[in-house]
């Protein structure tokens, strides 16, 4: 089932489009990872779905339910972790947690009990001091923890992670992949390793429209590169290898660096083939035979340039 189905989705500012008949479905305990330069178009998007924008058209559904601008009843089955969460910071994170409980209309005695379970999640059962002295990943922290407080079923984080130093972002990201099973999480970010290290799904946002849409392996697979990446041992290796007849033409155009030969063919999979039955000639075992795939970052620039 889809947690998030966008359909037909336009907002303009002024004569400005800044979001093009955006469609996609956001299946349950994934995580998805919405990426886009900045000015993009995915905090419109969030607010949109929140029901704090309104679309110029098209609709958004939450659980199955329609999104209406200004009403908030889609909203609780929502979590929501803003780029650079408000906190108050004379306050400690259970009276926090509890403040926000007791806003929410929620059971006193669950929140307590809900707190000290989310607080211990995102690493924070020992931070009993003011908030106003937390560093910035500990407020994120803060931030995924009240975000949860309420159980939704969808997580929804804009840049978690852009503040944050490697060990901050890491503890972060181990947070949302801890949360997955129970909760989906949808989140913004422009850090290309952050995706590849946590999402299942990745849509990538260009100017309002959505230009690459799937799962890392599906996006992947369908722009697989035409290159196969061969390693010898030694560099003699590679000369021995090169210079046998059963490898034919294969070599002609290839870039060769001491022990490793890169070769471009049209049908990559036939080239590989080639390659095994000359590894099987010749008996000369590289260490590694690869066809390379893309990586994030090659299909983001492809589909943003
Ligand atoms: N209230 C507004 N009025 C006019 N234009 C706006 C408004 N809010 C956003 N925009 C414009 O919409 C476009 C998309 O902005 P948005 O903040 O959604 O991008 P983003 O992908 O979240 O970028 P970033 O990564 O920098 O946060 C930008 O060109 C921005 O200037």
């Amino acid at each position: 089932m889809s947690i998030l189905k966008i359909e037909n989705l336009s907002k303009k500012f002024g004569g400005h489009n800044v979001i093009n008949n955006l469609s996609l479905s956001v299946p349950e305990n994934t995580i998805y990872g919405f990426l886009g330069q900045n000015g993009a178009g995915k905090t419109t998007t969030m607010k949109m779905i929140l029901g704090l924008l309104k679309p110029s058209s098209g609709k958004i559904s939450v659980c199955g339910e329609e999104v209406t601008y200004g009403e908030t009843k889609t909203n609780r089955y929502i979590g929501f972790l803003p780029d650079v969460p408000e906190f108050y910071g004379y306050m400690k994170p259970k009276e926090y947690l509890a403040l926000c409980g007791e806003i929410t209309g929620l059971d006193r005695k669950a929140v307590k009990a809900k707190s000290e379970e989310l607080l211990s999640l995102v690493g924070l059962e020992k931070a009993n001091k003011r908030i106003g002295g937390f560093s910035r990943g500990m407020k994120q922290r803060l931030g995924i923890a009240q975000a949860l407080l309420s159980e939704p079923k969808l997580l929804i984080c804009d840049e978690p992670t852009s503040a944050l130093d490697p060990i901050g972002r890491k503890e972060i990201l181990d947070i949302l992949l801890s949360v997955k099973g129970k909760t989906t999480v949808v989140f913004s970010t422009h850090i290309l390793s952050d995706v590849e290290r946590i999402c299942d799904h990745v849509a990538v946002l260009n100017n309002g429209s959505l230009v690459l849409n799937g799962t890392l392996s599906q996006l992947k697979q369908n722009h697989r590169l035409d290159t196969l990446q061969i390693e010898f041992r030694s560099s003699e290796d590679l000369q021995r290898f090169a210079g046998n007849e059963c490898v034919g033409m294969l070599f002609q155009n290839a870039e060769c660096t001491d022990c490793t030969v890169i070769l471009r063919s049209k049908n990559i999979d036939e080239a590989a083939g080639q390659i095994y039955d000359a590894i099987y000639k010749t008996k000369i075992y590289p260490v590694k035979v690869e066809i390379l795939e893309p990586t994030l970052e090659n299909l983001f620039l492809e589909v943003v340039k």
